[in-house]
């Protein structure tokens, strides 16, 4: 098979299992060989290997046979693109496509020879979600807006004495919390496998949970997870007003606290402004080190961008790529990474289809819809943290229930700017003040349109904020 039909059989493949499937799956392939009947396929590991053969197996072996005819096997191999860093685990793979089972398991943890019996248990019991082969620091790129996230992620990372606990990462979507999850789970298996390292979603917890008690485990479930040395909790926000998943999690952080374990928590925002959440568990997830990831910037953006095609290129050498494609995208999709991410992709999928280099003609043809909604749109969230950081006051004080006016004005200020810089409606607005009615909302703003034209200091912070968050 050539590297054209390779490159076809993919583009396919993206149609058929969607965008993250892909990218996380189907794009680290790498076409070996064709042997008897046999089509050899490089996975960046052996652990990515099984996963694809068990649930994109057949979908794959459909459309390889139908760009060449003898095959009927696949098999694959590890084998990593020139430039790959991903860790590979300890064991080699080689593997026939058999029917797809039930749910892929697991975690990061020891090599499986090592597994002690309440690590199998455990493993029967987590079926979380499994870590993306390309979530490693390598491919981590680090800019201002999260360069503390990162260090923090190495420090935790190397397995050390536990300096901060629970470490919490914090973040807009799709700016990397579960990429530095990941990376941190990949990191400790290599250099601490002696430990048991399980990472899963806050919703997978609760899923989980549910489970036991409906099979009346809750016994197995408590001791089980008491035996993790790391947990990793992503999406905490996800337990938030779910009572006895709050209460679970609540006491399973104590047990592993209290036992010096590390736990590392991912949310949507910080802990303090967790307001569906229980104060008790507020309060004990701010007990660590909390670190922000930040919304990216052009430089940032242009970087993820720039290691991403060089990832490519190295798979697939003959990419062209006309200059100005990058920095036009880095300027022109300001989202998330995930969407960033996203239109490489499907950039890469269809000159790769049609044979064409990726110039800025190609680039607003194939991606108009992508750039029509990335159109700069400015969040509710972004504005309050905007605010509360000229005000120097603490988000949890800008949203929260009290009225004095070192933090009543900086409220009504964001809930201006709210209204016109957003297209949220004043009940939504007020929803996201703490749940506020929308009468206050309307209030906040008339109150600021007075004093825009009695104070010229307000005039000034109005005016300074609204050209920041524009920017
Ligand atoms: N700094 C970065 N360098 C390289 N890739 C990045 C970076 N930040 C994010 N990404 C990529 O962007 C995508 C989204 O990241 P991730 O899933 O970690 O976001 P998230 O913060 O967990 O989002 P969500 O809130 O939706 O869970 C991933 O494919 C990730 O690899």
């Amino acid at each position: 098979m050539t590297k054209d039909q390779w490159g076809a059989v993919k583009a396919k493949l993206l149609q058929n299992v969607g965008q993250n499937n892909y990218r996380n799956w189907i794009e680290p392939l790498i076409f070996d060989r064709t042997e008897e009947g046999t089509a050899v396929i490089g996975a960046p590991n052996s652990w990515a290997g099984t996963y694809v053969a068990r649930n994109f197996g057949d979908l794959i072996l459909g459309e390889v046979s139908a760009v060449n005819s003898e095959v009927r096997r696949l098999e694959f191999i590890v084998k990593k693109a020139a430039n790959d860093n991903a860790p590979e685990p300890a064991r080699p793979a080689q593997m026939e496509v058999e029917p797809v089972s039930s749910a892929q398991t697991v975690t990061a943890t020891k090599p499986a020879a090592a597994q002690s019996p309440a690590k199998t248990a455990l493993d029967t019991m987590l079926q979380a979600a499994p870590l993306d082969p390309r979530f490693t620091f390598d491919r981590f790129v680090v800019g201002k807006p999260n360069e503390l996230a990162h260090a923090a992620a190495r420090r935790v990372a190397e397995g050390g004495p536990v300096t901060f606990n629970p470490l919490f990462l914090y973040g807009g979507v799709g700016l990397g919390k579960t990429h530095l999850m990941h990376a941190i789970a990949w990191e400790l298996q290599t250099n601490r496998p002696d430990l048991t390292v399980v990472y899963l979603s806050a919703e997978q917890f609760m899923y989980r949970f549910v489970q036991a008690i409906r099979e009346r485990r809750t016994m197995d479930f408590k001791s089980l997870f008491r035996t993790v040395d790391v947990l990793m909790v992503d999406d905490v926000q996800f337990i938030a007003g779910k009572d006895s998943t709050q209460e679970e999690f609540f006491h399973t952080f104590n047990a592993l606290v209290d036992q010096n374990k590390q736990i590392i928590i991912s949310g949507d925002r910080a802990p303090g402004e967790m307001t569906d959440m229980e104060e008790r568990i507020r309060s004990r997830m701010q007990c660590g080190l909390i670190v922000d990831l930040h919304p990216t910037d052009y430089e940032l953006r242009l970087g993820i961008l720039q290691s991403k095609v060089d990832t490519h290129r190295a798979q697939y050498p003959d990419l062209k790529m006309a200059p100005g494609v990058l920095e036009f995208l880095a300027h022109r999709i300001s989202t998330n990474v995930r969407v960033l991410e996203g239109a490489l992709t499907r950039l890469f999928a269809f000159s790769s289809l049609v044979g064409r280099e990726i110039t800025l003609d190609l680039t607003q043809e194939c991606l108009a819809d992508i750039l029509r909604v990335s159109e700069r749109k400015i969040t509710v969230e972004e504005i309050q943290r905007k605010v509360a950081e000229h005000y120097n006051i603490r988000m949890s004080d800008l949203i929260g229930p009290k009225r004095v006016r070192t933090y009543a004005r900086p409220r009504q200020v964001a809930m201006y700017l709210a209204k016109i810089l957003t297209a949220r409606s004043l009940p939504e607005i007020g929803r996201r003040f703490g749940g506020r009615d929308h009468t206050t909302v309307i209030h906040g703003v008339r109150r600021i349109e007075e004093l825009k034209a009695q104070d010229g200091q307000i005039a000034e912070d109005v005016e300074m904020l609204r050209r920041a968050l524009e920017a």
